[in-house]
């Protein structure tokens, strides 16, 4: 029987699969009465969730045919691109897209006469940013937004590309001196961050820098953007209604957003919010009057021992900026007050093998776990490493059931608590 396996070459087979999948996106969103997508000032950003198949089958294949067709040297330059941030640093630091007026042009001649820059030097590095799709050119020296650069024109976008360049970056150029200075730390100050900060972790830096602090605080709110990490979507992630009136503690919970959201959409939930001292300062104002009786803030030092006894523990997104000796010294210190039945929710990532999820995700999930370990010494977990950090910190943390939405890696990990010696409360 002859083969059904294809020999087309594989430059062949990706441009079919390509046109097939552009003729299927573009049939859907005129469908929708939704326009093709284009870099055009007021385009919509995002294509809608139901086609995101398509999308991750196009992005994949576009990205290897591209790659397929770069010589070696051109590839590695791709990725190694290390000036890609100096134009976006510049136009977020010399305000230029403030010097743009919506769906109107600016021209270098005046972006130079604002920013104090030469001429050239404006031109060189727009025209840098211009071939990142950061803007266009719509005559000579004429300049005018792409959807790329209104998007960027958001104040905590803006914010976020400059801690990228300003904070972010010299630490990661320090990540391979840290692992080589400190082999294996997971201590918070032996990192990339804290050899470009004079020893200083992030939070030493927010304490005693008000501008940088200010820019931290703005860009946390960028993280709205990626898929499954708005704090809207925890409503969705875990059957919350199953857990009744149940005491949640929401350890590492911030000022409260989770819980707020929590409160609001689950009527019977009652929820104890701890943080430092620092964090949760001020935070009652911020909860509204009508959850005040089902949500309370705490000042609690995380590795201190846990002293309120409560149905649920909830962790949201705070193991992965902890190596494992501070990640098992957290859950430890929840023993005190554990029972069984007691229920210990994780929400963190589970990182995915290889080639299990689209590669355009995969290389933004692989790069964020770097950035953890530029900051703090944090990094994403495999499920095989947090079963292992789970058991390392005592055996009666047990996993009941782990849950990995499709489209985000952000996944809740259900632990309950299994103490054989003491009776069930
Ligand atoms: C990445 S944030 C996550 C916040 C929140 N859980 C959420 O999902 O939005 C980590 C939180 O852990 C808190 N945290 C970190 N180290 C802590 C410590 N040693 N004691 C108490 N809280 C700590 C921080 O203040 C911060 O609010």
């Amino acid at each position: 029987m002859a083969s059904s396996k294809s020999t087309a070459p594989r430059i062949v087979e990706l441009a079919a699969q390509i046109s097939n999948s552009v003729a299927q996106l573009e049939e859907q969103l005129s469908t929708k009465g939704l326009p093709s997508p284009s870099f055009a000032e007021d385009d919509p950003q995002d294509l809608p969730k139901d086609v995101s198949h398509l999308k991750d089958t196009l992005l994949d294949a576009t990205a290897e045919l591209h790659e397929l067709l770069l010589d070696p040297l051109s590839l590695l330059f791709k990725f190694a691109a290390i000036s890609n941030l100096v134009s976006i640093d510049a136009i977020c630091r010399f305000k230029i897209l403030d010097a743009i007026p919506p769906g109107g042009t600016t021209t270098f001649m005046e972006i130079s006469d604002k920013t104090g820059l030469a001429e050239h030097a404006v031109r060189r590095l727009l025209h840098h940013a211009m071939a990142m799709r950061i803007l266009r050119e719509t005559e000579a020296g004429v300049v005018a937004h792409t959807s790329i650069s209104k998007f960027l024109a958001i104040p905590y976008i803006s914010s976020w590309a400059e801690m990228e360049s300003r904070d972010t970056w010299p630490g990661t150029t320090r990540i391979v001196d840290a692992i080589q200075q400190w082999p294996n730390s997971e201590e918070m100050n032996q990192t990339g961050f804290a050899l470009a900060n004079n020893g200083k972790t992030p939070q030493g830096v927010v304490a005693t820098d008000a501008e940088r602090a200010m820019r931290f605080g703005s860009a946390m709110q960028a993280i709205s953007h990626v898929p499954g990490y708005a704090v809207e979507n925890i409503t969705t992630v875990y059957d919350w209604a199953t857990l009744g009136s149940a005491y949640i503690v929401n350890v590492g919970g911030s000022r409260g957003q989770v819980a707020i959201e929590l409160a609001k959409n689950f009527g019977d939930l009652k929820i104890l919010v701890q943080d430092s001292a620092g964090t949760i300062e001020g935070a009652e104002a911020g909860i509204p009057i009508e959850l005040k009786d089902r949500i309370e803030l705490m000042e609690h030092e995380l590795f201190e021992p846990q002293t309120v006894k409560a149905d649920v523990y909830f962790f949201r997104m705070l193991f992965r900026n902890f190596g494992d000796k501070y990640a098992v010294m957290a859950l430890r210190a929840q023993i005190p007050m554990l029972r069984p039945g007691v229920k210990i929710l994780i929400q963190d990532v589970v990182m995915p093998e290889p080639g299990v999820i689209p590669l355009w995700r995969e290389r933004i999930s692989r790069a964020v776990d770097l950035a953890l370990e530029n900051f703090s010494n944090g990094r994403e977990r495999y499920l095989d490493e947090w079963r292992g950090l789970l058991a390392s910190a005592d055996q009666r943390f047990i996993l009941h059931q782990v849950y990995v939405p499709k489209e985000s890696l952000l996944g809740i990990l259900e632990v309950h608590w299994h103490d054989s010696t003491i009776g069930e409360a």
